[in-house]
């Protein structure tokens, strides 16, 4: 990171400069280089985009990463062809950004372009033929053939053809011997026709005609003229009702949609008539797919305890870019972030509020919004990609001078951000998993925010290990607050023993007695209950009861899930999908059960224990369109569910004041996280779901179903001991050099061929053993799942130290290797993914 500050010409002006590099929508390592033509020197800055060619046919849009006067050492630089933007797109700070998480997170700046920019700024391109305007039939000491000659004639119709008009014209297959033939003769130019993708929206609207709007007389005579028209005199009165031209002029600039001018019983031909006579007029109108709000409520006032963790974090800002905010469920954190914003934006910064998955956060994100209005803007990955551009323009134009987002929202085209607040920042689903980059969106925006000299706060009531161990190290300031905000106190654990009540015959499909009694109490007293099913590696298959035969995927090593809603069986990691079979095809018997206890599953079982009982499901399946969460949500806030039984999703976040049980239906499957954070994560995931009971005046009740209720880690749950688990955690992270004490970077050597892939991984580890750096590799091995989409996969896991310059030597030796053994022939197809910071 050093050599990026080092580099001080990066975001100077470019005079004089000769040479610009370019990020290109192609996967090469680093940015291009290409020489700046004279006449454009004075116009070019960073971040604009420019058309240029790329090998020998390619031509290409990039963005100007960098102006300067060396040029490169392997290759002639090329000219830069044009210039498509008069203002850059992408801001010099955005383009810092990119280069640093190309550069940390070991891909492609192309990649994270491409991740950046919504779709609807990317650009399409296409080529096209043009007649050279130089060039002169007569004159020329090229003579052309016939079919050349045709395409000529062809161009003096139109203006431009594609390659496939002329190919069409001649009735040849391929074009391009011809074109070229004719590009050498300088006959033709070939360019790029560029499009922007993004459509605004746009509405027709009835106004006023400006001339009646201004003077009082000419509506007097409009009236007098409609008098004995009731219908034509009906519309005037409405739109002068909505409209009231006089008071508020401004408002007739943008008049009405039909729609909400004509009401019920009014015609539409006296509407016409109205237009027709020079009363109305209709026009365009380009609108905000986001609709405007104005601010409902003030923020809450704080309690002395929020006041106090408010006062103590503006403290540590003095002093410390980041700070940690641990409080417990139902703490009020949310309010204290609105505080802090309010100040931020009247200091005339920008502010960006991080959270893990917007779909599931619609609370917080409406409780925003009532105090915010339309400053605020919203960007998810459920909105269409013309609402991303509105919001990507809201934050270039200033309307959006606020914005909560997820991960991708670290890429909006912010200029002043002043803070940056990361809710829930334990969540796993902050880092991006697939495609490249694969970013941590925390770490990265503490990133972002230091480039903008931006505070970064961190709310968590389970803060990851690594988090609270900056704290512990003075890298972040750290606040706390240990109770919950007014009446409500913590929930109180229960362990429900799975097998006694096995063994005393208490079971009953599959949820203990102590379990029932809670559910049964809570429906009696009108409360509401939430089940949490961790579905990791834990979903229904279906199996030969014979045979012992499972239904796999035909893709992946993987057993396929059972979907019953749909009577199919699915891959969750390709997505293949088959119908159950009647019979097992294995050994022809009819006996085939559905194994494991999905979602779907515990729903049944409940609705049968308790038939009066209203449920409701919330997970992957029942999630899938657009409003899903919300209706599901809404519902239960309506109290309309009494039952609600969920995934992973239903831990974040949620504030629903009838919740009183919240019962962990397999509390034995949350411990089994493949991997060193396995403690971590489960004292999070039964802590974050054991906060959605009791947060108002009842207290909660957690009830934990489990084979081993004498297992610690739940012990250390019940008393919310975080402090101590986290120094054990520590102490073992330690001695078997896991993060926080080392940097991890996991990388998978994937291709069909078994034999291949194992070769290669192989090959790899002989080559990172001569790096000159301390390290530990671990590997390589089998992937858990060794195979998925028809594709072998073999892990290496590499521990580096912390400590210097360990990081970038190791990142530098590692490109070389990869470049080196992607030349070797029988590797050439091999895929290498590198995963810095893996989950
Ligand atoms: N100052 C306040 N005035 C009024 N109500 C408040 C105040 N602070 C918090 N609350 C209410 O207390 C409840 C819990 O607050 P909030 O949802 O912000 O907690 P949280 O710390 O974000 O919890 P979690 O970590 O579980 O998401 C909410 O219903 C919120 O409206
Ligand atoms: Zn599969």
């Amino acid at each position: 990171m050093e050599s990026l500050f080092a580099d001080q010409d990066f975001l100077e002006k470019n005079s004089g400069n000769n040479f610009a590099d370019i990020i290109l929508p192609v996967p090469i390592p680093r940015m291009f280089t290409y020489r700046i033509p004279k006449n454009f020197q004075s116009e070019i800055q960073i971040g604009q985009r420019v058309i240029v060619q790329f090998g020998k046919k390619k031509i290409l849009t990039g963005i100007i990463g960098k102006v300067h006067n060396k040029p490169p050492q392997a290759y002639e630089a090329k000219p830069i062809l044009d210039i498509l933007d008069v203002q850059p797109s992408v801001n010099p700070l955005q383009i810092r950004f990119w280069v640093w998480m190309a550069e940390y997170y070991f891909c492609h700046i192309g990649e994270v372009m491409f991740a950046a920019l919504p779709s609807g700024l990317r650009l399409s391109s296409e080529s096209k033929i043009q007649a050279n305007p130089n060039f002169d039939l007569e004159s020329s000491p090229y003579p052309l053939d016939t079919r050349e000659e045709l395409i000529l004639e062809a161009l003096e119709n139109q203006n431009e053809l594609s390659y496939e008009d002329c190919e069409k014209i001649l009735g040849v297959k391929t074009i391009h011997p011809i074109l070229k033939s004719l590009v050498a003769k300088e006959a033709i130019l070939i360019f790029e026709k560029v499009q922007e993708k993004y459509t605004p929206k746009v509405e027709t609207r009835i106004r006023l005609v400006p001339a009646i709007a201004k003077d009082k007389n000419a509506l007097q005579a409009v009236f007098e003229a409609v008098q004995g028209k009731p219908k034509q005199e009906s519309i005037l009165l409405k739109y002068l009702r909505d409209i009231p031209v006089f008071n508020k002029p401004h408002l007739n600039e943008k008049g009405l949609d039909k729609a909400t001018l004509l009401e019920e019983g009014d015609s539409e031909s006296s509407l016409k008539t109205l237009i027709k006579n020079g009363v109305f007029e209709s026009f365009k109108l380009v609108v905000n797919r986001i609709e405007e709000e104005e601010p409902e409520r003030e923020a809450s006032a704080l309690s002395s305890t929020q006041q106090a963790a408010l006062e103590e974090i503006k403290t540590h800002f003095e002093t410390k870019q980041s700070v940690l905010l641990h409080g417990v469920t139902g703490s009020g954190k949310t309010e204290i972030y609105i505080k802090l914003i309010q100040e931020v934006l009247e200091s005339g910064s920008q502010v960006l509020l991080l959270l893990p998955e917007i779909a599931l956060t619609t609370q917080i994100v409406s409780r925003l919004k009532q105090v915010f209005g339309s400053q605020m803007g919203v960007y998810h990955s459920k909105y269409s990609d013309n609402e991303r551009v509105e919001v990507w323009n809201g934050v270039l134009s200033g309307r959006f001078t606020f914005v909560v987002g997820v991960r991708s929202s670290i890429f909006l085209p912010f200029d002043s951000l002043g803070l940056v607040i990361i809710d829930e920042e334990h969540e796993p689903s902050y880092k991006q998993f697939d495609p490249a980059p694969r970013f941590h969106a925390r770490d990265a925006a503490i990133m972002l925010a230091y480039f903008h000299q931006a505070r970064t706060l961190l709310g968590s009531a389970t803060p990851s290990f690594e988090t609270y161990f900056n704290a512990t190290q003075g890298k972040y300031g750290y606040v706390q607050i240990s109770h919950r905000f007014g009446e409500a106190s913590m929930p109180e654990y229960h362990l429900a023993n799975l097998s006694a009540d096995r063994k005393k015959n208490l079971l009953k499909l599959d949820s203990t007695r102590l379990l029932r009694e809670k559910i049964q109490n809570a429906l009696e007293n009108q409360q509401q209950i939430i089940i949490f099913q961790n579905r990791r590696g834990y979903s229904p298959y279906v199996q030969c009861e014979d045979c012992g035969w499972a239904a796999e995927c035909v893709q992946c090593d993987v057993s396929l899930t059972y979907h019953q809603f749909a009577e199919e069986l699915r891959c969750h990691y390709c997505g293949y999908k088959e119908k159950v079979p009647q019979t097992c095809p294995a050994c022809g018997s009819s006996q085939l059960s559905t194994q494991g206890m999905g979602t779907e599953r515990i729903e049944e079982s409940l609705s049968l224990l308790f038939p009066e009982a209203r449920m409701g499901r919330m997970d992957l399946d029942t999630t899938r369109n657009k409003y899903g969460y919300q209706r599901l949500l809404d519902e239960f806030a309506a109290g309309q569910i009494d039952i609600l039984v969920g995934t992973q999703m239903i831990t974040k976040g949620l504030d629903f004041g009838k919740v009183t049980v919240v019962g962990i239906w397999d509390g034995d499957r949350i411990l089994n996280f493949p991997d060193f954070r396995a403690g971590e994560r489960a004292y999070q995931q039964i802590t974050q779901v054991a906060g959605r009971a009791g947060r108002r005046d009842i207290k909660g009740q957690v009830i934990i179903q489990t084979r081993n209720p004498e297992n610690d880690l739940f012990e250390k749950v019940i008393r919310g001991d975080y402090f101590e688990f986290f120094r054990q955690e520590m102490f073992d992270r330690k001695k078997f050099f896991y993060p926080p004490f080392v940097k991890l970077v996991k990388i998978t050597t994937r291709h069909t061929d078994f034999k291949v892939a194992e070769k290669a991984a192989h090959a790899l580890h002989h080559q990172m053993a001569n790096l000159p750096v301390k390290k530990i590799v671990l590997g390589p091995e089998k992937g858990i799942i060794a195979r998925i989409k028809n594709q072998y996969q073999f892990e290496s896991l590499i521990k580096l130290d912390k400590a210097g310059n360990t990081q970038s030597v190791f990142k530098e030796g590692l490109s070389k290797i990869l470049e080196e053994l992607q030349s070797v022939p029988e590797f050439r197809s091999v895929r290498w993914i590198v995963d810095v910071d893996p989950n």
